[in-house]
């Protein structure tokens, strides 16, 4: 087959893993620049062109957009799934998982377990949205932080309310959190391809720190997964529409808890935790499954 993969540098781990691991399966792949396609859109065929000339057909596109370049990205994506390129995850899907919010609403219809959170406009009704969460200790969070940037523990009311006033003073969207206590500092991050878990990661903030993001000095290690865990991995990609997902649990004293769906995981983290071929994986997925104009949505919506 031939392949694209969207992403911005052909020398990041990830990249550089999903090449290999086509090649080795004997695919012919590409790394394409999102920010470098361009798209001629009309009636009759629509097609993507880059450096000058129109882009060949590809079975298949693996998009890794960063969070930054989520607009464009996306665009560039929804074009190949015009033309009927099938793609690893879908631009609608990828949509939905950018935004947190909407995330945690479409998981929320769905029953699956979440962090109690609140999120609203006005300094006016911040005090009843603290009530709602259950009160201090809680967690704040920036809608755009990412890498555990944007996120703080209030350990009291007063703390809360003045950082949230904070923040909607720099007019920066936030939403409150339940504090999850008993997670002790760890989350369970599980690599989902299709309707599996394929590879699951623990990962532990260091001392005195709440948040487990390896760029805050967490450390990961192998997990084992309860059943329970398994299906809510499995259950929240498959609601967000994305075939491959990267889903972030909390472990609370009443089930698991999810506290986002990631489109496109990193692999360094995941492969060196588990000793697994997760990039081979997910080729093999596409071997499966690739088919010409095989989209839930074909771009729309
Ligand atoms: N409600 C919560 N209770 C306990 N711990 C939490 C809670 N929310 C977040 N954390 C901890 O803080 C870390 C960072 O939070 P989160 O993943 O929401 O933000 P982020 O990592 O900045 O966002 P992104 O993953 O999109 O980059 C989590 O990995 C988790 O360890
Ligand atoms: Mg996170
Ligand atoms: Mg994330």
């Amino acid at each position: 087959m031939r392949i694209a993969i969207l992403s911005r540098n052909p020398r990041l781990y990830s990249t550089k893993r999903l090449v290999e691991a086509g090649e080795e399966k004997g695919h012919e792949m590409h790394v394409l620049d999102p920010l470098r396609c361009y798209m001629n859109i009309n009636a009759r065929e629509s097609s993507i062109h880059r450096k000058g000339e129109t882009l060949p057909k590809f079975d298949a596109v693996i998009p890794r957009i960063g969070a930054s370049i989520t607009f464009f990205g996306t665009a560039v994506l929804r074009q190949f799934e015009m033309i009927g390129t099938y793609p690893l995850n879908e631009s609608v899907a990828i949509s939905r998982s950018r935004d947190k919010l909407r995330s945690l609403q479409l998981l929320s219809r769905r029953g699956v377990g979440l962090p109690v959170t609140g999120f609203a406009s006005q300094p006016q009704d911040v005090p009843d949205l603290l009530e709602m969460v259950g009160g201090a200790p809680l967690v704040i969070k920036l809608l755009e932080g990412t890498q555990g940037i944007g996120v703080v523990l209030a350990e009291t009311r007063q703390a809360a309310e003045s950082v949230i006033e904070a923040f909607m003073g720099l007019k920066s969207p936030i939403m409150v959190q339940e504090y999850i206590k008993e997670a002790g500092g760890a989350d369970i991050r599980c690599l989902v391809i299709g309707d599996k878990v394929i590879a699951a990661m623990k990962r532990q903030a260091k001392s005195g720190e709440f948040r487990s993001n390896l760029h805050r000095g967490g450390s990961a290690s192998l997990v084992k997964l309860t059943a329970a865990e398994r299906a809510t991995a499995v259950k929240a990609a498959k609601i967000m529409g994305l075939n491959v997902a990267g889903v972030d649990i909390l472990r609370s004293n009443h089930g698991p808890l999810v506290m986002e769906v990631n489109s496109s995981p990193g692999l360094e983290g995941i492969e060196a935790a588990t000793e697994k071929d997760v990039a081979g994986q997910i080729i093999s997925f596409i071997e499966k499954n690739a088919k010409a104009h095989k989209t839930r949505t074909k771009g729309k919506g």
